[in-house]
């Protein structure tokens, strides 16, 4: 059970930067950021070097002109730079806009386009399509590296306030376009505090931060870890495909706490659960992003007997909202971990078709967030900022906006909040209303399944046709395809039973590691994966 307490009535005006650095005016030689550097060894940086790292770039990006209002474009794995880079553009008032080295090409044109930074700024070698407009440099271990100065600009603002833009992510948007979701440092901060509130890790905790710097994930793991006087461990991207190597890093940093979506744990559990099992400094886990399947989470809550679970639901538009402790043990009739309810200082409301609030056991309706840490809108895009955040359901007459979140949620007889997929994930399949969410459950039910996928493959008719893959545990039998439709038939109707199921080593997933449907559907309609 989290216990949680009001949260601090923090300074007015406070900032990123004040907020994640408040551990440098007391705890100075404590280790901020401990990670890999180029030649594997691992290398600190102290709360101490972070702030004076800090303080040299913000002297950096001042003297190249830079200041409230402009945006830097900042192409970088996390890491100590990274960190240091987005602070001191917080000490400006200027907002970074986080993508990750693997973005393609054409995606990061898209957003430059959109955004028109003032700065670029890369770990690697900068793109050379980036190099032709503003200014462009590069992040280095020892500090920034301009090459390019940033054009000059006229100058509207000279205060740094905390409505301002602290960041801007950029995810997938329903009409193709990518959205640019705009948080201000009020928001983020106001999440923070509330996340703080759960007690999750401590001074002498480390934070293994597994997402993309481009994935808010990733500063979810910051705040956590900074604010609380941790250190934060940044994971490279390319050691979570290796179990052994993902567990080598975990022992050798000494963590104590994994942050990351559900799809970091499949191989670990599949190919190395004693490795796992033999960590036994590591005493948290936090998921977030989509369901963790219930046989893994059985899988690693037995292999880390000692450890807090933390279900922790949301969107980028507030970065997270809720925290769950997965109960201990998992009750057997269990399917999925609840949500719980949102940090102090917000509020989850389940409203039905009507608008009304729901209440009650069994309760369902669309779920809609109340929070101080919901992000300013999408950037450029004030029709899709409209329909998102509205006026509070409950109040219309108060203008109050809310999030919708899109997300559908349940109240269970334990009083529980419950995720219960996406409003606008249901499929339709010969005319009836599908969740695949639903036949993906059904799916995990079966004994040796560890995780599955339900995906509908469109037919050259205009009918479509449900198909599913399967990831076995490392003790199952044989898979047998008729007789796992057999048992899905004994629980759902014969439009929801899959036609045909492939066993699959792994899952695709997107960048941010979250399954991938588009993936999936190619597969599938491949006449399924090789
Ligand atoms: N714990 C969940 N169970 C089940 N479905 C979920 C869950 N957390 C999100 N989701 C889903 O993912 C959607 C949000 O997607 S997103 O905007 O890309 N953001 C994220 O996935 C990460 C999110 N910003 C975040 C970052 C850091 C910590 C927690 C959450 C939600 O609307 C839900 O549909």
């Amino acid at each position: 059970m989290t216990t949680t307490v009001p949260p601090p009535v923090h300074a007015p005006g406070e900032t990123m930067p004040d907020f994640l650095l408040a551990a440098a005016g007391t705890t100075p030689a404590r280790p901020a950021v401990i990670e890999f550097a180029g030649n594997g060894e691992l290398r600190t940086t102290s709360y101490g070097e972070l702030a004076a790292r800090v303080r040299d770039t913000t002297a950096a990006l001042a003297d190249a002109g830079l200041g409230p209002g402009d945006r830097v474009l900042l192409e970088t794995d996390t890491s100590a730079a990274a960190i240091g880079t987005f602070l001191a553009c917080g000490r400006l008032g200027v907002a970074f806009v986080p993508v990750s080295p693997q973005t393609p090409d054409v995606r990061l044109a898209t957003i430059a386009a959109s955004t028109e930074p003032a700065l670029y700024l890369s770990a690697g070698e900068p793109r050379q399509f980036l190099a032709g407009a503003g200014g462009v440099g590069t992040l280095a271990p020892e500090g920034l590296r301009l090459r390019r100065r940033p054009a000059r600009r006229v100058r509207h603002r000279r205060e740094v306030v905390a409505a301002d833009t602290a960041y801007m992510i950029f995810t997938s948007g329903t009409t193709g376009r990518p959205k640019g979701v705009v948080m201000s440092h009020r928001a983020v901060v106001a999440f923070y505090h509330g996340m703080l509130t759960q007690g999750l890790v401590g001074p002498a905790d480390r934070v293994a931060s597994t997402s993309p710097f481009q994935f808010d994930f990733s500063l979810l793991d910051i705040g956590l870890a900074l604010g609380s006087g941790a250190s934060v461990v940044p994971v490279p991207r390319d050691l979570l495909r290796w179990p052994s190597r993902f567990l080598t890093v975990l022992r050798e940093t000494g963590t104590t706490q994994v942050n990351g979506v559900p799809s970091i744990w499949r191989q670990v559990l599949r190919h190395s659960w004693n490795g796992l099992a033999a960590l036994h400094g590591l005493r948290g886990v936090l998921f977030c992003g989509e369901r963790f399947p219930m046989p893994e989470l059985r899988r690693l809550q037995a292999a880390l007997p000692q450890a807090r679970i933390v279900n922790c639901y949301g969107a980028t538009e507030s970065m997270a909202c809720a925290f769950a402790d997965v109960p201990r043990p998992l009750p057997d009739d269990l399917d999925q971990p609840p949500i719980g309810r949102a940090h102090p200082g917000a509020e989850l409301l389940l409203i039905g078709p009507d608008g009304a609030p729901v209440t009650g056991p069994g309760a369902n309706g669309e779920m809609y967030l109340r929070s101080p840490a919901l992000f300013t809108g999408y950037w450029d895009d004030p029709e899709a900022t409209r329909s998102a955040l509205v006026p509070d359901p409950t109040d219309p007459r108060s203008n109050q906006v809310v999030l919708r979140t899109g997300d559908l949620g349940c109240l269970g007889p334990d009083g529980e909040l419950y995720f219960s997929g996406r409003a606008d994930g249901q499929v339709q399949i010969r005319g009836n209303r599908v969740e695949l969410a639903e036949v993906e459950r059904r799916l995990l039910d079966l004994p040796g399944v560890a995780a599955a996928a339900a995906v509908v493959i469109p037919q050259a008719d205009g009918d479509v046709e449900l198909a599913a893959m399967i990831v076995q545990a490392p003790d199952a039998g044989p898979f047998d395809p008729t007789e796992a439709a057999a048992f899905c038939r004994t629980a759902l109707p014969a439009y929801m039973v899959p036609g045909r199921i492939w066993v699959v080593d792994g899952l695709p997933v997107t960048e941010n590691g979250k399954l991938d449907r588009v993936a999936l559907s190619a597969w599938a309609t491949e006449a399924g994966p090789t």
